[in-house]
C-alpha cells in the first residue's frame, strides 16, 4: 500500500518516512511539505538520511493525488482538516496523529470518517496504549478516596497544552469514575486558589528542551499514592504504531477508529 506523509519535513514527519521503509506492506508514495519550502523537488529519502527513495517532495496534495492509498498526517489541526476533506472527497484512507482539536473540528472529522475509514489517536504507542486500560482499572478500584492529577511534560517546541494524550487520560479516568472531564478538569493552578474539591481532575504542564512525552497519572489519598507513568523516549514508538494503523486500515469499511481499535484493546 502507498502512503503519503503529510508535514514531511516536521519531526514526526522525518520518522515517518524512515518507518515506512522499513515496514513490509507498506512503500512511500508521497510526500508533503509546506507551500514554497526550500525542499520541495528533493528526494524524501535523502531529506531524512535514509538514502534515495525516487520520491521527490511536492508542497500540494493534489500533487500527489494518485500516488497513495493512506494519509499519515500529524501536523495541525486547520491542515489535518483540510486534508481530511480531501481524502474524503478523493476515497483515501488516513491515519491523524495530530492534537489540539477542538471539539468542532473532531465532529468535522466524524463526518469525514462517514465515507472514507480514519484512524484518529493522540499517542500511538503501545505502551501508552496499554497505560489507558491500566487506568481504567486503577480508577474504577481506587474510586474517589483518590485525588487524581496528571502530568505531562514535552520539549520546547510544542504548541498545544495539555498533551492530546494527557486530556485522553483525563477522559478515560474520569468516565471510569462517573465524572464529565468537562465539568471536573482544572488546568494548572495559581494564586489563592482554595483547597483542592475532592472530585476535580488536575492537569499539570511542562515544556523544556527535547522531551520527547513523559505522562504521570497520580492517585493520592491519605496514606498512599500510586504514580502510573509512561516515557516515550523515541518518537519511532509513535511511527511504528502509525505504520501499524495503516496496514491496520487497509481492510476496514468507512468509520472513525482509534489506536485501541488497532491494538484490539477495547473490552
Ligand atoms: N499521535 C501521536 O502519537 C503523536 C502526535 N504528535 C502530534 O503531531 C503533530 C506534529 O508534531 P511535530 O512533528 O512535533 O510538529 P512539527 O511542527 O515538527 O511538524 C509539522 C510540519 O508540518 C509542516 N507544515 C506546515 N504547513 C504545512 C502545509 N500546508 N503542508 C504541509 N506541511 C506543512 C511544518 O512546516 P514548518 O515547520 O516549516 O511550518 C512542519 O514541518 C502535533 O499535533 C503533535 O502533538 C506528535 C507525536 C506523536
Ligand atoms: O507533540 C508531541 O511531541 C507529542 N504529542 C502527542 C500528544 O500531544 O499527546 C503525543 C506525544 O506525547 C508527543
Amino acid at each position: 500500500m502507498r502512503v503519503a506523509i503529510m508535514g514531511a519535513a516536521g519531526r514526526m514527519g522525518k520518522v515517518l518516512i524512515e518507518a515506512v521503509d522499513g515496514t513490509e506492506g507498506l512503500e512511500l508514495g508521497a510526500a508533503i511539505v509546506e507551500p514554497g519550502s526550500s525542499l520541495v523537488g528533493a528526494d524524501a529519502g535523502e531529506m531524512t538520511g535514509i538514502g534515495k527513495t525516487g520520491v521527490k517532495m511536492v508542497d500540494s496534495l493534489d500533487q500527489v493525488r494518485d500516488d497513495f492509498e493512506v494519509l499519515i498526517d500529524f501536523t495541525f489541526p486547520d491542515l489535518t482538516l483540510e486534508n481530511a476533506e480531501f481524502c474524503g472527497k478523493h476515497d483515501k484512507r488516513m491515519v491523524i496523529g495530530t492534537t489540539g482539536m477542538s471539539d468542532a473540528e473532531k465532529q468535522q472529522l466524524a463526518v469525514v470518517a462517514e465515507s472514507v475509514p480514519v484512524m484518529f489517536a493522540p499517542n500511538m504507542s503501545v505502551g501508552v496504549n496499554v497505560v489507558l486500560n491500566l487506568l481504567r482499572t486503577a480508577a474504577a478500584t481506587l474510586g474517589d478516596d483518590y485525588d487524581v492529577e496528571i502530568i505531562e511534560a514535552h520539549h520546547r517546541h510544542k504548541k498545544d497544552a495539555p498533551s492530546g494524550t494527557a486530556l485522553r487520560m483525563g477522559e478515560v479516568v474520569a468516565d471510569a469514575l462517573g465524572r464529565d472531564l468537562k465539568e471536573c478538569a482544572v488546568y494548572g493552578r495559581e494564586g489563592f486558589t482554595g483547597e483542592r474539591t475532592r472530585k476535580e481532575i488536575g492537569f499539570e504542564t511542562i515544556r523544556a528542551g527535547d522531551v520527547v512525552g513523559d505522562h504521570t497519572v497520580l492517585f493520592a489519598t491519605e496514606g498512599e499514592r500510586i504514580e502510573v507513568t509512561h516515557k516515550a523516549s523515541s518518537r519511532m514508538t509513535f511511527a511504528k504504531g502509525a505504520m501499524r494503523a495503516a496496514l491496520w486500515l487497509q481492510d476496514k469499511p468507512a468509520g472513525l477508529y482509534d489506536m485501541q481499535d488497532v491494538l484490539n484493546l477495547k473490552a
